[in-house]
């Protein structure tokens, strides 16, 4: 049975009606789909840059990859320095568009199918992606990029577009 301290202040979520005695460790989700766990739909581009070790170290690029893993995430690093560089010093309407320049960067380099879209994946859920893909993707705010992501297809850089 749950003793009543009576005066001890208690926590309420607005959006799910849901009441607590801890502290809430995040902000409450406006969008009051009730969950706290963030939003159930993500749009993310990536660009993926495979490796020897890649589950299929083969793209539209490159028939038979053959960089290390360590090559492929210095290259991973220098195209994200070289995006974050023009992101940060381009002015307000080319930062505007600045998703144009993630989409011809992963259109040139990204060893993934979706380089022909700019690197757009689309839509999609939880459950869709490869586990540290997904984890990734959803703790980004839109417009966000991620750091290097690792999976079994080899290493990707995320951005977060809706
Ligand atoms: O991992 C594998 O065994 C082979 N794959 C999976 C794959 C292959 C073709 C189309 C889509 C996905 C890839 O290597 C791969 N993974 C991705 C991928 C991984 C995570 C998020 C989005 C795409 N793209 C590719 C690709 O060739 O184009």
């Amino acid at each position: 049975m749950n003793k009543i301290i009576i005066g001890q202040h208690y926590y309420l979520n607005i959006y799910t009606k849901e009441s607590q005695w801890d502290r809430p460790d995040k902000p409450a989700d406006p969008s009051g789909n009730g969950k706290a766990d963030g939003p159930e739909e993500v749009q993310c581009s990536h660009l993926l840059v495979k490796h020897s070790g890649s589950r299929r170290p083969s793209s539209w690029r490159e028939e038979n990859i053959t960089r290390s893993k360590e090559e492929a995430l210095d290259l991973v690093k220098c195209i994200c320095d070289y995006y974050k560089n023009i992101f940060l010093t381009a002015y307000r309407e080319q930062i505007a568009s600045g998703k144009a320049t993630f989409a011809e960067l992963a259109s040139k380099y990204s060893d993934c199918s979706s380089a022909k879209r700019g690197g757009d994946l689309g839509p999609f859920s939880r459950g869709a992606m490869q586990k540290p893909f997904e984890q990734a993707a959803f703790a980004l705010k839109v417009g966000e990029l991620s750091s290097p992501v690792h999976t079994d297809s080899g290493i990707h850089i995320i951005q977060r577009t809706a």
